[in-house]
């Protein structure tokens, strides 16, 4: 491909997705990562990113940057990956936009096509409707068509991606009754709550435990992206990275194992990123800092319990905001990741 190095630049590089994806871009084949950006007053400004991450020594030699004139970075890339908290992304994703840089935003801040989604489960009124509608839902293997075109690309939440990714090829297929709901449990590292100390995530402190329950904000992401309703139960596991997604559901009479496989197969053919597993259960020891989700699955009658797991901060963030960048530019999804 002739694709020449497209300039890349990442807000909120000093943050856990952010380093993941400092990692990747800076030995992309067709990324140059030209900047590292963090808050105006950012305490880390000015440090290089190795000296939070020692294990990015001689990896990414760049230093992180204030964002004090976004307008100046934005004149300067071709595209931009914003790794902030929902707000900041809403706030700067159209400073971006208006330049002509194609963003690709970790964040939830454009996900769901509903203003009033925001209200309820982000805590902010959204002020571009307009934005909403014209993002493209970057769940990379269902979304390579749209990407072509995109200049918003939202990617997706990492829970949703894991359930996604199990659920999406057995609904597409009409093989589950949705009447009744399938049920999400889903662990996830402490790394999923970003790298600022709070309490709750204070190592004394995690527990394995479930939260939000009934009002997570991934609930209605997964729903509306599958276009059915669900249960979904967040854990946070005393861990630092991956999430594994446990997914109870309910067949359609006369499903069997084989036609299961065969949905699978036909979603994932030729897709290097989701390794399914016709024998065995997948555990996060097999993901962890690789951008995989792997899918494994039991069938018992009218009921299946379906297995994902991801790395939150690669397949859940990072590597698959990458692969949404590959597949807008015209590349092999998995180029720059495996
Ligand atoms: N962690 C995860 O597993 C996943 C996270 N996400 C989403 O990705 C986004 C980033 O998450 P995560 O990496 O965990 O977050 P972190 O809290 O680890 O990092 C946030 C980053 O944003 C920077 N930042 C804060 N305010 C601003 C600002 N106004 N302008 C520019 N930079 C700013 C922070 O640096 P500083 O404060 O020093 O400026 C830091 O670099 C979030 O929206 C999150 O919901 C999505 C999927 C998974
Ligand atoms: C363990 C933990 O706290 N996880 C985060 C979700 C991870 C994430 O960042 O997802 P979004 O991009 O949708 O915010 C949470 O439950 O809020």
């Amino acid at each position: 491909m002739n694709l020449k190095k497209l300039k890349t630049a990442i807000i909120g590089a000093s943050g856990y997705s952010g380093a993941q994806l400092a990692r990747i871009l800076s030995h992309h084949p067709h990324s140059e990562l030209t900047g590292l950006y963090v808050s105006k007053n950012s305490l880390d400004a000015g440090k290089k990113l190795h000296e939070l991450y020692p294990q990015l020594r001689n990896v990414v030699s760049l230093e992180l940057q204030p964002i004090l004139d976004i307008n100046q970075v934005a004149e300067n890339v071709d595209a931009v990956f914003l790794a902030t908290a929902h707000e900041v992304s809403h706030d700067i994703a159209k400073c971006f936009l208006d330049k002509n840089v194609t963003v690709f935003d970790l964040s939830g801040a454009f996900r769901v096509p509903d203003p009033a989604f925001y209200q309820s489960y982000y805590g902010f009124e959204h002020q571009y409707p307009d934005l909403l509608n014209s993002a493209v839902y970057g769940l990379a293997e269902f979304a390579a068509d749209a990407l072509k075109q995109a200049s918003l690309i939202a990617v997706p939440g990492c829970y949703p991606t894991a359930a996604q990714l199990a659920l999406k090829p057995l609904i597409d297929a009409s093989l589950l009754d949705l009447s009744v709901w399938p049920v999400i449990n889903a662990t996830s590292g402490v790394s999923g709550a970003g790298r600022k100390a709070t309490l709750t995530n204070s190592f004394c402190e995690v527990s394995l435990q479930p939260y939000g329950l009934f009002k997570h904000r991934h609930q209605p992401e997964i729903s509306y992206h599958l276009g059915t309703d669900v249960i979904f139960t967040p854990h946070l596991g005393n861990f630092d990275r991956g999430i594994l997604a446990t997914i109870t559901c309910k067949l359609k009479p006369g499903v069997s194992r084989d036609k299961i496989v065969m949905a699978y197969q036909n979603a994932y053919q030729g897709q290097e990123i989701v390794r399914l597993y016709e024998e065995g259960i997948p555990a996060l020891k097999s993901v962890v800092g690789l951008p995989y989700c792997d899918i494994g699955f039991a069938v018992e009658g009218e009921h299946a319990i379906l297995v994902s797991a991801e790395d939150n901060l690669l397949k859940g963030a990072a590597s698959q905001a990458v692969q949404c960048f590959n597949l807008r530019y015209g590349l092999a999804s998995s180029t720059g990741l495996v």
